[in-house]
């Protein structure tokens, strides 16, 4: 693979790691933080003390707060900001992508008010010359875990082959296997369906209900997951696959998971205001809950432990009861 002129936007933990990554990989990487302490530390350090921290980056990292400068020249892109931010981020950025870079969404979420994945949100916003460039990156990959080099597989979706190729190539490497796809709303999804899912399933285990509950919780997950996903034309195999299952096993069982920390925290009796008042990472979830129901409803697709998940972050109930509810659902056949 030759090295591609990267720029990475977004310096928390996912894109330090995928930052990282890259330059491992032999590419010449430019790494863009919102905060300038941040940029300065990546730059000069070579580490990221806030969203990353005890890493060691690549010596040839380099990080920036100026986001035209770190978009020059870039043949690929890598998005990697918090949802919440992503179209404000883009915007700023879009003046400044140059033609025919490859622009690889990493952010795992829904948009509130659009309901779009982030690469529709990419297509909304950017001219129509970079819209045959858009990829999304996603599966179940911890940042921490990429960052120490333990194995990782992760798919790639794009509505063109060739883009999807070129990104595979890019980011491919012994530690970080990367499969191709074609149906990007699919691989987009998933991640962001599996966020409120690892809430619900750190509920389950801050309570202490035990694995047939657990199973039983990312079985039904994935019924949820699938249900929109078919709805909105994703296929049913990505949703069986890496950025479907495979993320959401991860997340509903792996203790790094931001999300999940949440729901525990919440079944140990915290506040939501109280829990995220005290991270300065993004749990996706907690905004997502609601843009992921609002999608739903759009869609006529039932979703009942989201349903649950954000009346008790609205705390119109207690994660008890919450779970409760759900096992005295009206009776009904597994599949319909
Ligand atoms: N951390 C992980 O293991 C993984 C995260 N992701 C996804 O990557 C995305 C980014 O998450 P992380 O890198 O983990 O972030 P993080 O939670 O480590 O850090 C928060 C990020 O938000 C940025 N930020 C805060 N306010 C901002 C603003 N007003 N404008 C622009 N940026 C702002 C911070 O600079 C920082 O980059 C999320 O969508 C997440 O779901 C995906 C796969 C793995
Ligand atoms: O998306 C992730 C792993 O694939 C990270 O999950 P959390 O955001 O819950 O930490």
């Amino acid at each position: 693979m030759p090295s591609l002129k990267t720029a990475v936007v977004g310096a928390g933990a996912w894109g330090t790691a995928l930052a990282d990554l890259l330059a491992r990989n032999g590419h010449a990487v430019s790494l863009w933080a919102y905060e300038s302490e941040v940029a300065q530390a990546i730059d000069e350090q070579h580490a990221n003390p806030v969203f990353l921290p005890g890493f060691d980056l690549h010596p040839e990292l380099r990080g920036s707060n100026d986001l035209p400068r770190t978009l020059e020249g870039a043949e690929l892109v890598v998005l990697v900001m918090p949802t919440h931010v992503f179209r404000e981020v883009l915007g700023k950025a879009a003046p400044h992508l140059p033609p025919g870079a490859a622009i690889v969404t990493c952010s795992k979420g829904i948009e509130g008010g659009t309901g779009f994945t982030m690469a529709q949100v990419a297509a909304d916003v950017l001219a129509p010359e970079h819209r045959d460039h858009l990829a999304a990156l996603s599966g179940p990959s911890f940042a921490k875990e990429v960052a120490s080099g333990t194995p990782t597989a992760v798919t790639v979706g794009s509505e063109r082959p060739e883009v999807a190729q070129k990104v595979q190539a890019a980011f491919a490497g012994p530690r970080f296997r990367v499969y191709t796809s074609r149906d990007i709303v699919g691989v987009e999804l998933g991640g962001a369906v599996k966020n409120p899912l690892a809430i619900a399933a750190g509920m389950v285990a801050g309570l202490d209900l035990g694995h047939n509950a657990m199973s039983a919780m990312i079985t039904r997950g994935l019924a949820e997951m699938t249900r929109l996903g078919l709805s909105l034309g994703a296929d049913l195999a990505t949703l069986a696959g890496l950025a479907g299952l495979g993320d959401l096993v991860l997340t509903c069982t792996g203790s790094l998971s931001r999300n999940r920390m949440v729901g525990t925290r919440l079944a140990k009796g915290e506040t939501i205001e109280q829990i995220t008042s005290s991270m300065r990472q993004v749990a996706e979830g907690v905004k997502n809950t609601t843009t992921i129901l609002s999608l739903a409803r759009r869609q006529g697709v039932e979703m009942p432990i989201i349903e649950v998940v954000q009346r008790v972050l609205a705390g119109e109930t207690t994660p008890e009861l919450a779970l409760d509810e759900l096992m005295t659902r009206e009776p009904k056949p597994e599949h319909y």
